[in-house]
C-alpha cells in the first residue's frame, strides 16, 4: 500500500500529559475505506488517539500521518477532508437545525448542505427546531448529518453512540454504514459498546492503558483466533506457549482462547470459533506484561 492509501499511520506514538503517560509507543497502520472501530475501557487512551489523529493534540514522540500526510503539518486543504465529531455531539443549543446547518456552511469549504438536508428530512427532524429541544439521538443524527456534509475522506467520531438507547443507536450506525457504502469517506469511531461492531466495522484496534493490544482486519482476526475446550488441564498450556491468549479453568474444564499456529485441538478437545466481544475482553483482561500488541493484515 501507498502511504496516501492509509487513513491513518501512527509510528512509536506516545502521548505524555502533566500526571502520566496516556499513550505509549502505538504503531498502527489503519487501511483507507471502510469502518475502524477503536476499542478499549475508560482512560485506555482512545480520546487522545483520536486528537493526535485529527491534529488537535501533538504527540510526545512518534508521527502521526493522516491521509498520506504529517498531520502536524497540516494546511487548512488537508484539514478540509478531515471531520471530527466530539463525545457528546456538540451543538450550539440556541440554534435551530437550519441556523445549525448555515453555520456549517460558513465555517467549511466543500459543505453540501443539500446533502444534510436530505438525511435530515429522511429522518423527520424539523429544520426550525432548536437543537436544544431535540433528543439525545436526533442531536447525534444532526451532528452526524454536519459532519458528513462536510464531505471528509476520514470522519473520526468520539464515542458517538455511547448515550443512545439501542433503537438510536441502531439508526446512527445504519446512517454511517450508509455513507460508507456510497463511498469516498473513512469512519474511524471509537466505543465500548463491543457487540454491535461486528455488524458495522471492517478493522479493529484494541487500546488498553494505553498500548495497542490487538489491531487488524475485523474478519483476519477472527479467523486467526479460535477457543479449545477440554478437560480440565495444564499441560495444553505448556506445549501452546504464548498462543495462548487465555485460559479459563471451571471445576471440569478448560478453555483456551488460542491464536493461529498455536496448538492444535488434542483428542477430547473441541475447537470453537470465538465470538467478537469474547475476542476483545480476553485482549483487555490480558496483564500488561503480556501486552505485546497482536497485529494482522494492514493495521499492522
Ligand atoms: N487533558 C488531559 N490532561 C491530563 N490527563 C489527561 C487529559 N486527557 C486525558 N488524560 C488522561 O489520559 C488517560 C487517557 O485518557 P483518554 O480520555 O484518552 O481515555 P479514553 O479511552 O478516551 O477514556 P474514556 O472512555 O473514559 O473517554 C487517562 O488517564 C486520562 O485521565
Amino acid at each position: 500500500m501507498t502511504a496516501a492509501e492509509f487513513a491513518l499511520r501512527t509510528d512509536g506514538v506516545s502521548k505524555r500529559y502533566r500526571k502520566g503517560w496516556a499513550l505509549r509507543d502505538c504503531t498502527l497502520a489503519l487501511p483507507a475505506g471502510g469502518v475502524i472501530a477503536l476499542v478499549g475501557p475508560n482512560g485506555a487512551g482512545k480520546t487522545t488517539l483520536l486528537r493526535l489523529a485529527v491534529g488537535l493534540l501533538a504527540p510526545s514522540t512518534g508521527t502521526v500521518e493522516v491521509l498520506g500526510r504529517d498531520v502536524t503539518a497540516s494546511t487548512p486543504q488537508t484539514l478540509a477532508r478531515i471531520g471530527f465529531l466530539a463525545q457528546d455531539h456538540p451543538l450550539y443549543k440556541r440554534f435551530t437545525v437550519a441556523e445549525m446547518l448555515r453555520f456549517g456552511r460558513a465555517c467549511n469549504l466543500r459543505f453540501d448542505q443539500q446533502l444534510a438536508e436530505r438525511r435530515l428530512a429522511k429522518l423527520g427532524i424539523p429544520l426550525d427546531r432548536r437543537a436544544g429541544t431535540l433528543s439525545g439521538g436526533q442531536q447525534a443524527q444532526v451532528a452526524l448529518a454536519l459532519a458528513l456534509a462536510k464531505r471528509p475522506d476520514l470522519l473520526v467520531l468520539d464515542e458517538p453512540v455511547a448515550s443512545l438507547d439501542p433503537l438510536a443507536r441502531h439508526e446512527f450506525l445504519q446512517v454511517l454504514m450508509g455513507a460508507v457504502a456510497e463511498g469516498g469517506v473513512t469512519v474511524l469511531f471509537s466505543s465500548h459498546v463491543v457487540h454491535e461492531l461486528e455488524r458495522v466495522c471492517d478493522h479493529l484496534v484494541v487500546l488498553n492503558q494505553g498500548r495497542v493490544t490487538l489491531a487488524g482486519d475485523l474478519d483476519t482476526l477472527l479467523a486467526e483466533h479460535r477457543l479449545l475446550v477440554g478437560p480440565r488441564t495444564a499441560t495444553g498450556l505448556d506445549r501452546a506457549g504464548s498462543a495462548v491468549v487465555e485460559a479459563v479453568h471451571s471445576d471440569r474444564h478448560t478453555t483456551l482462547l488460542v491464536r493461529d499456529g498455536g496448538i492444535p485441538a488434542a483428542p477430547g478437545w473441541q475447537a470453537q470459533p470465538v465470538a467478537l466481544e469474547d475476542l476483545v475482553l480476553a485482549y483487555l483482561r490480558r496483564p500488561s506484561e503480556q501486552g505485546a500488541a497482536v497485529t494482522s493484515g494492514a493495521a499492522a
